[in-house]
């Protein structure tokens, strides 16, 4: 389709302002969509698609127009060679001496590094080529990454059956399909508003990536339980937790963040849950945390991370990481692991988790907790998930990536705390108490 003269200014505007990538181009985006009145959702949708399409091969984007990559060719060096445009589509854009420029765009095949053609910063390619990684593997991930993320559903499974959900949304135009591996999951066709859906202001469902999901099944919470889900954020897994319990027991949410917790309130709304308890905490030595010690049955850890594995989503995340900016993550993850495995009872569950596909956030926090905790043991992920009839099977830890799973990049790892029995029986009080779940409250 061709694209008209506003448009295209649109796209370069848009992307001079998120090209910096000194803030979320999310936020940048509907920050600058908020200004521009006339743009229709058409406009919107070709802007958003074109600005996160150079964020997604920016290296490759930036090698064809050297040595002047600003925003105008950029965008040009998209629509020609990434959407595959052709110069009639873009009559009346452009000036001669660009057409020109475009033209010869077409049959040019830059030179990049495995890093660049990967699309991914050296310094990851680097850590992922350290751990093992191939160069068709490394390849193939940064390749996987490129495109854009499906759209998955996860049903409220205290309000609505998945089935029923994906008929009713069949009835209104909206293809959902059941996800490969999530039993809650629907997969859906193209990008439709369903937040606008009445099932959704219903709370029969929230938009989650079924990798998502597959950490809610891992933890496995009961009914009746004493839950923490310890970086709750905006609740996308608390409602997960909360509806696999059946709304029973407690699920206390923490986080360190007000503004997320306060997005959790109409979501929690929403859910019908009322075992769900937001607890703002100061961090992961509150004191508020310090009263659960030893009295939780299962604690997920969704530790705040790089969020690299989610580049389809936020592309902009590979040029505002960096090693120092995850040097200081790898500092918070082990003290969160740390203070959150306190909280267990003997024989409790810890799954910690993140969306990041760099080892030193995922194997190399585990491990170190690990040695340091002979306390703690982990439980194969693969075998937990057989358990719960998910076909998967990517050994002890849980790794996923969209290249071999279609979902977004999760890493995740289950420890069990088993307290060693006292040799003599005067140290059994020195042991921390089992406690009631239900009775106990860190707030009050
Ligand atoms: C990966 S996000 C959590 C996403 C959330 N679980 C969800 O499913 O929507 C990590 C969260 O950790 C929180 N966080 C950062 N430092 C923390 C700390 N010391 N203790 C608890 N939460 C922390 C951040 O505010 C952020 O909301």
């Amino acid at each position: 389709m061709p694209i008209s003269a506003a448009q295209f200014d649109a796209v370069v505007d848009a992307l001079r302002r998120v090209l910096p990538c000194d803030r979320p181009a999310d936020t940048v985006l509907s920050a600058w969509f908020r200004d521009q009145r006339r743009l229709g959702a058409t406009d919107r949708h070709l802007v958003a698609e074109t600005v996160f399409a150079v964020l997604r091969r920016r290296a490759f984007l930036t090698a064809l127009t050297q040595p002047n990559p600003t925003p105008k060719r950029l965008a040009i060096a998209s629509l020609v060679k990434v959407r595959g445009l052709n110069l009639r589509e873009l009559e009346g854009i452009l000036t001669e001496a660009e057409k020109k420029w475009a033209g010869e765009l077409k049959g040019t095949t830059p030179e990049l590094t495995l890093a660049e053609r990967a699309e991914l910063p050296d310094w990851v390619a680097t850590q992922l080529q350290d751990a093992g990684l191939s160069d068709d593997e490394l390849l193939a991930l940064g390749q996987s990454m490129q495109n854009s993320a499906p759209l998955d559903l996860r049903v409220n499974t205290i309000k609505a059956r998945r089935e029923d959900v994906a008929v009713q949304l069949a009835r209104d135009g909206i293809d959902a399909q059941p996800t490969p591996m999530s039993p809650f999951g629907l997969r859906i066709k193209g990008k439709p508003a369903v937040n606008r859906h009445p099932l959704f202001t219903e709370g029969a469902f929230e938009v989650q990536d079924e990798g998502s999901q597959l950490l809610g099944l891992l933890l496995a919470p009961r009914r009746g339980e004493m839950v923490v889900d310890f970086c709750a954020g905006a609740g996308g897994k608390t409602l997960m937790l909360g509806a696999m319990m059946a709304s029973s027991g407690r699920l206390y949410a923490f986080d360190v963040s007000e503004k997320r917790l306060a997005n959790l309130k109409p979501r929690l709304a929403r859910s019908g849950l009322s075992n769900v308890h937001p607890q703002l905490i100061q961090g992961e030595n509150d004191s508020k945390i310090k009263r659960l010690a030893g009295k939780v049955d299962r604690v997920l850890v969704d530790a705040p991370c790089s969020g690299l594995g989610t580049l389809r989503r936020n592309p902009d995340l590979k040029f505002r990481q960096s090693p120092e900016s995850v040097a200081q993550l790898n500092v918070t993850q082990a003290s969160i692991l740390a203070h959150a495995a306190r909280l267990l009872k003997n024989g409790g569950r810890l799954v910690y988790a993140t969306c990041s596909i760099l080892p030193s956030e995922n194997d190399a926090i585990i491990d170190a907790f690990l040695a340091a905790h002979p306390d703690f043991v982990e439980l194969p992920a693969n075998v937990l998930l057989a358990e719960q009839r998910v076909e998967l099977d990517t050994g002890t830890r849980l790794r996923l990536n969209p290249r071999d799973h279609g979902c977004d990049g999760f890493f995740a790892a289950v420890l069990e705390r088993r307290i060693p029995k006292p040799v003599y029986p005067q140290d059994a009080e020195l042991d921390e108490p089992a406690g009631n779940a239900a009775e106990d409250s860190p707030a009050e």
